[in-house]
């Protein structure tokens, strides 16, 4: 395993030019390949230990399978994936089922995630005696704990999913997911299903787990208001690609991608004064198909700013000063040039942020 050590140890995770491609195939019985869907298409990035890194974009941008692709339930098309310096991708038997148990996910919907005949109990259970991590009564005294840890009565063990709301059920989710003692948690739009009202605690109930537990989140939601409370950095996808990462505060008063400043225009204020002077940016035209993306900037053809450049050559993903990276060929004017409605909204949510920084916040139980 030691030759395939190849980290500076700073990370925890190292994504390294990571590519998810697709086949497209015709025909029933002869299986003609008629084209590739690029869903990932050649993403880095890294994440320290502890820190949480949120990924954002439109449906269909491709955050899903970049989740997927670094817990090799897809097996990439090529790239690299460090855990701790071990490249994933080359793992196989034994010790890819070895650390598949340190790199768990958190799923959107979490009913369709569990197994409705099987009882909390015994979907918690499942990956402890997996794993072989407990034996006989053990199982179930970690199975309360787990239960006790994610703010559900123990005694729920004997119940079944469809008995839990949406919320219990994404509790129920979180306790699966770290029975077997993960470092690595993705969290694939896991409050997207949920009311309004119950977000806010299962946001709250994942940082205070990262915090006790030591863990470290790739958090996928598909717009920034919900990444901004849980994120240390945020990363924006588009059409398969990152166009920029930066800490959250730094992204959001300075983002220098446009479609950054579109995805921010759209992100609600819950302060009814500012709210009902707020503008979207309104993107013209649908994500084009990542069957046939454009050439040059992927974004060129939504982009209220691009120039013939822009058409014709991809922008190389460029750090412009302290760890704040875009993909742009105009990212050093883009702030400029970005629409006055979209900066004073982009301002309105940095000071919304920074005012949420210093808000001390409680997890709620559900008993
Ligand atoms: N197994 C697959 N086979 C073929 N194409 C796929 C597969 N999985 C995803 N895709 C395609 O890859 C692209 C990216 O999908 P992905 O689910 O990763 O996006 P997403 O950003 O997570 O979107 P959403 O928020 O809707 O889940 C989409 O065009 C999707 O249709």
């Amino acid at each position: 395993m030691t030759t395939l050590k190849q980290s500076s140890g700073e990370y925890l995770i190292e994504i390294k030019d990571l590519r998810m491609y697709f086949p497209v195939t015709r025909g029933i019985i002869f299986q003609r390949r008629v084209g590739t869907v690029k869903a990932v298409d050649g993403v880095s990035f890294s994440i320290k230990r502890g820190e949480t890194l949120g990924l954002v974009g439109e449906s269909g941008c491709g955050k899903s399978t970049t989740g997927r692709a670094i817990l090799q339930l897809y097996r990439p098309t090529s790239g690299q994936v460090l855990f701790e310096g071990t490249d994933l991708t080359k793992l196989k038997g034994n010790a890819l089922r070895q650390m598949r148990r340190r790199v768990q996910m958190i799923f959107q919907d979490p009913y369709a995630s569990l197994n409705p005949r099987m009882t909390v109990g015994d979907i918690i259970a499942e990956p402890i005696r997996v794993h072989k991590l407990r034996e006989g009564r053990a199982v179930r005294e970690r199975v309360e704990e787990l239960l006790h840890l994610v703010g559900l009565n123990p005694a729920f063990a004997n119940r079944y999913p469809h008995e839990f709301s949406g919320g219990q059920r994404q509790r129920i989710g979180i306790a699966r997911a770290l029975a077997v003692e993960p470092d690595f948690v993705v969290c694939d739009e896991p409050v997207s299903a949920l009311d309004v009202s119950i977000q806010a605690q299962v946001v709250n109930l994942l940082e205070e787990l990262q915090d006790k537990l030591g863990l470290t989140y790739l958090f996928i939601a598909h717009d920034l208001s919900v990444v901004n409370h849980i994120s240390d950095r945020v990363a924006v996808m588009y059409l398969g690609k990152v166009v920029e990462l930066a800490e959250g505060p730094k992204l959001y008063s300075m983002p220098l991608h446009p479609y950054t400043q579109a995805l921010l225009s759209a992100v609600p204020i819950p302060d009814p004064k500012v709210e009902k002077q707020r503008r979207r940016i309104i993107l013209e035209g649908d994500v084009p198909s990542p069957l046939n993306p454009p050439p040059g900037c992927h974004f060129h053809t939504r982009c209220p700013i691009a120039i013939q450049k822009c058409k014709e050559e991809e922008p190389p993903f460029v750090d412009y000063g302290n760890g704040h990276f875009a993909a742009c060929w105009r990212a050093r004017e883009s702030i400029t040039l970005m629409p006055e409605v979209a900066r004073k909204q982009a301002e309105a949510v940095a000071a919304r942020i920074a005012a949420d920084a210093g808000k001390v916040k409680s997890i709620s139980h559900e008993h």
